[in-house]
């Protein structure tokens, strides 16, 4: 196997190697010592010529088999070349689907891929195809840093992942049902905004936004809310923005899992290092709240973790209990902690970004919370009914934005269908949300930040365009929008209540990415504020 990777193999023989069950296949045989002694027979050309055979009768038994989507012409092992290169890969893909139509395939290293462009072929395989597509496919590294997969986001559609999202959902359901966001997110705001106002001159308010949402996250998920300077919150937002920019453009590992037995990238062991202190962050909480648990006073959603196992125990149910291990456990918590932050943190880096560039759209919406809120006190959940046009500019935010472009990707749980093609049982599946939330043929004006197109003629908030999908939809679809929205919406409206925002003198309104992974990376930007509405901030 070894041997073969290193010869000069004209392309088909690569594809050969490269295809996963193939490649498997042959893992499988050399481990076995079978391999080596059957090339050892026969000459390089035999095995070439054998080679080909097969790879031309798999791949018109695919193509007969199935009528799979149209896409670009791959290299065999890398693929589209234009596609792992990519800085923008929403973009790329945008680009492709004005050629083959909104649903194409394409490869990147050994990942076959379908990706889906349009509203109509999204809502078919999220929402109609039930959960044709609800699976997770298996990325190397993924699995690796989820300890196994035993995490909510990358887990396979199996009965753990099931339990672990229905635990999930009525633990935030219970964090929700109070006050609870609002009196984390004042505590926070009392912090931060003083902060803010100190800053008499232009600066990136990443930091503050940053904090606010720990806290609420950290509110959500242990009860606890921190200031600017706690160790934990700086360690934490620092190892997670290095994860997600370094996660955005892939690891060489997943291309070629050989590496993994052989010798892996100097990125692979930094992430890998920076996940295991990650680790170690939330492994400390969980281990504290398990000291002072107390199942009459649950605080937190690390609470709900362990009461789930505590009645399981009670039970003795050991099927349940063995879905419920310290890892699986961590790695829930740490699923919900980090997939929380850095997409709101983004979303309201847009909001801020957008304001600053757009001072009609600004003085509409403070000129809206003027009138509903006041300035006397600070934006509740409650107001959120009566702030139509302030959240149709965050719903604009995320349109334009696209906080998650690419989400996170599907698989296929069977053989199923989608735009009219044939996807085969364990294809990846990927959603351009970017292209949904860009798609000419859905949206006027396009290009244009009006969130006018989220009101219904009495200026409320209407119902939700089908294109507008920044949270995903069906099964898969993002666990924590009860808890996002609100969370959005209430930092926001404060920011907008407190200050009048404006971008440098000789800075562009147009909004920068410096990537893009599974969330956006927004490039560095400053903005100036400006108090408003209040006496004594600063
Ligand atoms: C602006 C805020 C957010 C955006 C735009 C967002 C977007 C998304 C998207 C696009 C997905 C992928 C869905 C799919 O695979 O089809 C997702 C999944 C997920 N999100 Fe969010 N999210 C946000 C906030 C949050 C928050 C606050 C939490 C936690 C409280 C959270 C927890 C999760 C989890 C656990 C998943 C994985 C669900 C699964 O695989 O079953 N997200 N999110």
């Amino acid at each position: 196997m070894g041997y073969l990777m290193f010869i000069p193999a004209p392309p088909f023989v690569v594809a050969f190697v490269a295809d996963p069950s193939v490649y498997n296949l042959i893992q499988e045989s050399y481990k076995k010592r079978m391999l080596s002694s059957v090339i050892s027979t026969l000459n390089i050309q035999e095995v070439l010529i054998g080679l080909l055979v097969v790879l031309v009768v798999y791949k018109l038994r695919q193509r007969w088999k199935y009528n799979l989507p149209p896409g670009p012409i791959c290299w065999p092992l890398i693929g589209s070349y234009e596609v792992i290169q990519a800085k923008f890969l929403h973009e790329i893909f945008v680009k492709y689907a004005k050629k083959y139509g909104p649903v194409f395939t394409v490869s990147a290293g050994p990942y076959h891929m379908v990706v889906l462009n349009d509203v109509n072929s999204v809502t078919e395989a999220l929402v109609k195809s039930k959960a044709d597509f609800a699976d997770r496919p298996f990325i190397h590294t993924a699995h690796m840093f989820t300890e196994g997969s035993k995490d909510i986001i990358f887990a396979k559609y199996t009965p753990t992942w099931k339990l672990h999202r229905k635990i999930a959902v009525k633990a935030l359901r219970h964090y929700m049902a109070g006050n609870r966001l609002e009196e984390v997110l004042h505590a926070s705001m009392n912090i931060c905004l003083p902060l803010m106002a100190k800053e008499n001159r232009a600066f990136n308010p990443e930091n503050y936004i940053d904090l606010m949402v720990f806290n609420i996250l950290n509110g959500v998920c242990f009860g606890e809310s921190v200031e600017v300077d706690d160790p934990d919150f700086i360690k934490f937002m620092k190892l997670n923005k290095k994860m997600n920019e370094m996660t955005g453009n892939g690891f060489v590992e997943d291309m070629f899992p050989i590496m993994f037995k052989i010798w892996t990238t100097n990125k692979y062991r930094t992430m890998n290092s920076m996940n295991k202190e990650l680790i170690s962050i939330i492994k400390r909480k969980f281990e504290e709240h398990e000291e002072t648990f107390n199942k009459d006073n649950i605080r937190d959603f690390t609470d709900s973790l362990i009461l789930a196992r505590k009645e399981a125990e009670q039970e003795e149910n050991e099927e349940i209990l063995s879905q419920l291990s310290d890892t699986h456990l961590r790695q829930t918590l740490i699923g919900i902690f980090t997939a929380g932050i850095e997409t709101s943190t983004v979303t309201l880096g847009f909001a801020v970004r957008y304001m600053a560039g757009l001072p009609e759209i600004q003085s509409k919406v403070q000129e809206e919370i003027d009138r509903v809120v006041g300035k006397d006190r600070l934006p509740t959940v409650k107001d959120r009914e009566n702030l139509s046009y302030t959240e149709a500019t965050l719903h604009e935010a995320m349109r334009l934005g696209t906080p998650a472009p690419l989400g996170i990707p599907h698989s296929t749980l069977c053989d199923t269908r989608v735009g009219g093609y044939d996807v085969p049982k364990d294809t990846m599946v990927m959603i351009n949300h970017w292209a949904l939330h860009n798609d000419p043929n859905q949206w006027k004006d396009v290009n244009k930040f009006d969130p006018t197109r989220f009101l219904d003629e009495n200026g409320k908030l209407g119902k939700k365009p089908d294109s507008w999908l920044p949270f995903s939809a069906g099964r898969r679809g993002c666990l924590g929008e009860s808890v996002a929205k609100p969370e959005l919406h209430l930092i926001f409206a404060t920011i907008m209540q407190k200050f009048k925002i404006t971008l440098p003198e000789g800075t562009s309104p147009k909004i920068e990415l410096a990537g893009s992974g599974a969330v956006a990376l927004p490039a560095p930007y400053k903005v100036i504020l400006k108090e408003r509405n209040v006496d004594k901030l600063s």
